[in-house]
């Protein structure tokens, strides 16, 4: 018999998750799978628990919880011979992976993925820096925009969702300075001021799901962008230019796509959307490395390109 080991965070946005426990694991048991859980219990906790299930040799590991929680849980299992496959219950606040793996918002939904969908493999990052190397599965960047999202209380993440980003956005959009920065990507360099640097591996990335447009899910490229400085006013425009994908032609941004990315650099690095220590560092793309379930259509289209 398959197992599926369950690791759901309590906190995680609205906190539901707990309520639809029993009838998540109902219809996991129902496709096959002997299904056990874990509530994480603070940060690092979901890594640890990720790394028991492939210890256990578990044959898919679920995570719910936002995209904090799946970073946590890909963390334990990427650097291991075994890897369990992924699935994936969204309940955080900005869920960006799950949507751009097709996964749907309802847990009853995103379980129906788990169920029937059919798991594909997918790039995921790897960056090494502070003498660690570290895993993410959406978007690492750094640049002190990139910082606002840990800058969000949790209480009012619960109470608001994502409108907490928009609202912090705002409040230190006024105060954003720009960082010098030295950037090697696939052998050519960047030098000079930059706003912030994104390195994604999905086109969906803070809410903004047009931000990497031409992002795919199993190139083994990443999506390298590079705010350069602007001002207040060139800033706000680049923002709703983004809202529709249009700001990758604008003379401000360096949009391409990368293997790898080397920043010399000292600053603060995001790793999706929790803080991921200090660069300079180093990331690549780990062509393929994960299996991720998702939904049939989902899966084709991202096997096929299309
Ligand atoms: N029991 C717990 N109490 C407090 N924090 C926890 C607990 N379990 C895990 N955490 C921490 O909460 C962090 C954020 O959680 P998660 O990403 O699941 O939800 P979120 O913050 O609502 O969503 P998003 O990341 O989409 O904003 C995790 O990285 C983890 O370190």
């Amino acid at each position: 018999m398959k197992r599926a080991r369950i690791i759901y965070n309590p906190t995680s946005g609205r906190e539901l998750f707990k309520r639809h426990l029993p009838d998540v694991l109902v219809r996991l048991e129902k496709v096959g799978y002997e299904t056990s859980c874990h509530a994480t219990e603070g940060p690092g906790d979901a890594t640890k628990a990720a790394r028991q299930a492939v210890l256990r040799e578990f044959d898919l590991v679920v995570a719910a919880g936002g995209d904090g929680t799946i970073n946590e849980v890909v963390n334990g299992i990427a650097d291991q011979l075994h890897r369990p496959k992924l699935g994936v219950i969204p309940v955080g606040t900005t869920n960006d992976f799950a949507r751009a793996i097709g996964v749907p918002r309802s847990i009853e939904g995103a379980c129906e993925v788990i169920a029937t969908g059919e798991p594909v493999p997918i790039d995921i990052g790897c960056v090494t820096n502070e003498d660690k190397t570290r895993y993410f599965i959406n978007i690492a960047g750094g640049g002190r925009l990139t910082e606002l999202t840990y800058e969000v209380p949790s209480k009012l993440k619960t109470m608001l969702g994502q409108l907490a980003y928009y609202l912090k956005g705002i409040e230190m959009l006024p105060s954003i300075k720009a960082t010098e920065a030295q950037i090697e990507y696939d052998g050519k360099l960047f030098e000079g001021d930059i706003m912030m640097f994104l390195v994604s591996l999905t086109n969906s990335v803070g809410g903004f799901e047009k931000l990497a447009p031409d992002s795919s899910l199993n190139d083994g490229l990443f999506d390298f962008i590079i705010v350069k400085k602007t001002n207040l006013a060139e800033f706000i425009r680049l923002v709703t230019l983004a809202a529709r994908g249009e700001h990758i032609n604008d003379p401000h941004i360096i949009y391409t796509k990368a293997n790898r990315v080397k920043v010399h650099s000292p600053m603060q690095l995001n790793l999706d959307g929790e803080f991921g220590g200090m660069l300079p560092g180093e990331f690549v793309n780990l062509y393929r490395h994960l299996e991720v379930i998702m939904p049939k259509d989902k899966a084709e289209q991202v096997r096929t390109g299309r």
